[in-house]
Formats: structure tokens, sequence, C-alpha cells
């Protein structure tokens, strides 16, 4: 599907997306819970549905309702002996030890993007916890069977907090005073949404520096009431929209989250645009826009909407944490070079650090999303301040994290043309 975006104002008001990081996670408890859990604003992107159907496939009873979703479970008890997670590095990551709680010997299996990406970690960890574990070259499909059996570990958290959330995800289960110990964490804030997340639905993890989680004594997952919150990770295109091109009011986002990319709103306010929160709400505001300095190594999916704003900041804008996005959907570094050079910005990857070199005018250009949904919507907010359209290539890769995002996008004034 072929996108064009072309220049426009951004006036209005819109609501913010269903998280996926807080959903995902929601559906992985509720799986975990005996009885039925109740998720309010459920999501429906890619990412979402491929979780619902991890769920149902590890044993859950799923009913649709248009409001809110009912999970009925009684643990972990798979259906089948394959499960498939689309193209979610957190679905994988998450699930697998899950799915490793049961004694079957399951195929784990994704598409797209995730077929390029790093599992070998399963392979050196879950063997540990009496889990026969391989993998491609660690890479898909996994092969794996259990039962999981907690262990004291040591385990590296460099690569991605994702591994550690599912090891605490299914500890939760069955762990008994226990610790797991992580070296060198990286995006700490997904695991303090995590241990919120497992609190929410009763099982609580002591935990030590992001170093140490303990479990104590034995807990299991209640099934309960969650609402998802607003996603910080897609309004942050948004709000970064109406910063560059006009104003914008954006609801249902949680200022007290524990989402990691709330920290948008810190480079926001350092770019010199007018930044308003409420307790669930953000006005934003076009001012003067000027080059600022970040480090984005805890949040990396910030990335492409910080470089569409340092797009439009006068001067040189520094963002630190670039070896964190050699992984993820694409090699994020060198695809918003590459794009983002198309429309005549220039960008300087020296290390761990990008620097872009903003204010010098963006221009109109055909571009690709390489399948990778933050990069389709990097472009489409660039376009908004371009010297003409921008086509953007294969631009459903957005329904990844947010189907609704050119609607919105729309909504606020912006000029979108889908092409089938
Ligand atoms: O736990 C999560 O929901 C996520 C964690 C982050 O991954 P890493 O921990 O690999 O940085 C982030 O990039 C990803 O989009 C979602
Ligand atoms: C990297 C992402 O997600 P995941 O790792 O869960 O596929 C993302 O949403 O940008």
């Amino acid at each position: 599907m072929q996108v064009t975006v072309s220049p426009a104002i951004i006036k209005g008001t819109v609501t913010a997306n269903p998280s996926k990081s807080a959903m995902q996670r929601a559906v992985a408890a509720a799986l975990l819970a005996k009885g039925k859990s109740i998720i309010r604003n459920p999501g429906l992107s890619n990412d979402c549905l491929a979780a619902l159907e991890v769920a149902e496939n590890l044993g859950a009873k799923i009913k649709r309702e248009p409001e809110h979703f009912e999970i009925t479970s009684n643990g972990v008890q798979p259906f089948y002996d394959e499960i498939n997670c689309g193209e979610s590095g957190l679905g994988i990551r998450m699930f697998t030890p899950i799915a490793a709680l049961s004694s079957l010997p399951i195929t784990i299996d994704g598409h797209g993007s995730l077929t390029t990406r790093p599992m070998d970690f399963f392979e050196e960890v879950l063997p540990l916890l009496q889990v026969k574990c391989t993998t491609q070259g660690g890479k898909l499909p996994l092969h794996i069977q259990g039962p999981l059996q907690p262990a004291a570990i040591t385990i590296d958290g460099s690569l991605s907090s994702q591994f550690l959330t599912g090891l605490l995800m299914a500890y939760g289960a069955v762990a008994e005073d226990v610790t797991i110990t992580v070296k060198d964490l990286k995006s700490k804030p997904y695991i303090a949404l995590t241990l919120q997340l497992m609190a929410q639905f009763g099982v609580t993890v002591t935990e030590e520096n992001f170093e140490k989680f303990h479990f104590g004594k034995k807990q299991s997952y209640k099934a309960g009431e969650y609402t998802v919150e607003g996603d910080w990770s897609g309004a942050a295109f948004l709000l970064v929209a109406a910063a560059v091109a006009g104003k914008a009011e954006v609801q249902h986002l949680n200022t007290a989250s524990a989402q990691s990319d709330k920290a948008i709103l810190e480079s926001l306010e350092k770019s010199g645009a007018h930044v308003l929160q409420g307790m669930f709400t953000v006005n934003i505001e076009k001012d003067k826009l000027v080059a600022f300095e970040t480090d984005a190594t805890d949040c990396p999916d910030l990335f492409p909407p910080l470089v569409a704003l340092a797009a439009n900041c006068n001067g040189t804008t520094k963002i630190k944490g670039v070896s964190r996005l050699a992984h993820k959907e694409s090699d994020r570094g060198l695809t918003l070079q590459e794009e983002f050079g198309k429309m005549g910005i220039r960008i300087d990857l020296e290390g761990d650090v990008m620097l872009v070199h903003g204010g010098t005018g963006i221009k109109a250009a055909t571009v690709h999303s390489h399948n990778d949904h933050r990069i389709a919507m990097a472009c489409a907010v660039a376009a908004l301040t371009a010297d003409g359209p921008v086509v953007i290539e294969n631009a459903e890769a957005i329904n990844k994290s947010y189907p609704e995002f050119y609607d919105h996008l729309q909504q606020l004034g912006g000029k979108v043309l889908v092409h089938a």
C-alpha cells in the first residue's frame, strides 16, 4: 500500500490508541490467571491480535465484545503444539517462557521482520531452567519443551529487556524464594511496566536497582479487570506533528504512566515546543524549534519521532542510544538515515550517537517503510512540513502497532491519500 502525505497545518483533538506494550502484557497475565479477566480499551494492532491468538492456543478462551474483551483461563494448558507470534518481538520473548510452563513440546514461530531478530538468548538461558530449547542458528523457529523450573540465574539484559519481561511473567506463576540477577539492563522502564502489570494481577516482585528481582512466597496471578492505557509510543508521532506543524490536544494519555516513551515530552520541551500536561491529556503547540540533546537508550522506540522533530529544529540534534536500534523491525539507525536522506535531511551515525542536521528544509520524496511501522509514521510526520507531497511505500507497516495512525493524522488536519 502507498500513502501520500502532503504538507498541512495540524489542528484538533484526538484520542491516543491503546498501548500494545500494556495490552500484550495484560493478555499474558490473563492467560496465567485462573478465572475471567476483563480487558477494557483493548488494542487491535497486529501485535495485540497475535498475542490474543497465542493466548488462545495456550488455553485461554476469549470473547471479543465491542468495548472490552473477556479472557477466561485455567492457566497455561496448550491446545496446540505450535504458536505464532506474528511480528511481535515482545510477543515471542514474553510468551516463550510462559509456554515453557507446560510440559508439551511446542514450536514457536513468527513472520516478517521477526524471522531476522535474535533469539539465541533462549538457547542459552532456558536449559538452565530445565527447558529444552533449539533455534535455527539463533533465529526462528524455536522448539521448546518444559516444564520451566525457576532457578537463581544471572542474565545479560543489554540486548533487550523483553527476555527479562518473559522470565518475570513466567516466574510469577511458579517461583518460590528465588532471584533473577540482570547485568547491564537496557530499556528499564519497560521492566517497570512489567512489574506494575504483574502487581495489578496480584503478583509482586522485589526489585533492587533493576539488577535483582526477588520472588518470595509462591504466588498466583489473579483474574481481574484491566484498562489498557493510551500509547505514548504512538502518540509521540502526533505530539511531534503538532510541535512542527500547528497545535493539538491528545487525550487518554496518562502523564503519570510507567511507559518509557512518555519521555518524548522532555525532548519536545527542550526543542522549544509549548507543552501543557493535564492528568490524562497533553496540549502541544508549535514555536521556534531549536536542536536539542537527549539519550534514548532506554526509550529506543522514540528515535523515529525524535528524528522527525529534529529535522524541523534549527541546528544539529544529538541523540544517544543508536546501538539499541540494530535489532528492531529494521536496523532503524540506518533506515532513518536512508529515508530521511531522501527527504534532504542529513543524519550522521557516530558510534552510539545520531546527529540530525535539522532546519535545512524537508524535500518532497518517495520513501519506503522497510516494513517498519515507526519509519512509516516518522516519514508521514516529516511530510507535514516538506516542500511538497511525500509518498510512503509499504505504508501498511503501521498496522503492527497503530492501525488508526493515518486516520488520526487526518483527524488533526493531515492530508493523507491512501492508494489501494
Ligand atoms: O517490552 C516492551 O513492550 C518493549 C520493549 C522495548 O524493546 P527492548 O527491550 O528490546 O528495547 C521496545 O523497543 C519494544 O517496542 C517494546
Ligand atoms: C520494536 C518494537 O516492537 P517489538 O520489539 O515488540 O516487535 C516496536 O514496537 O517498535
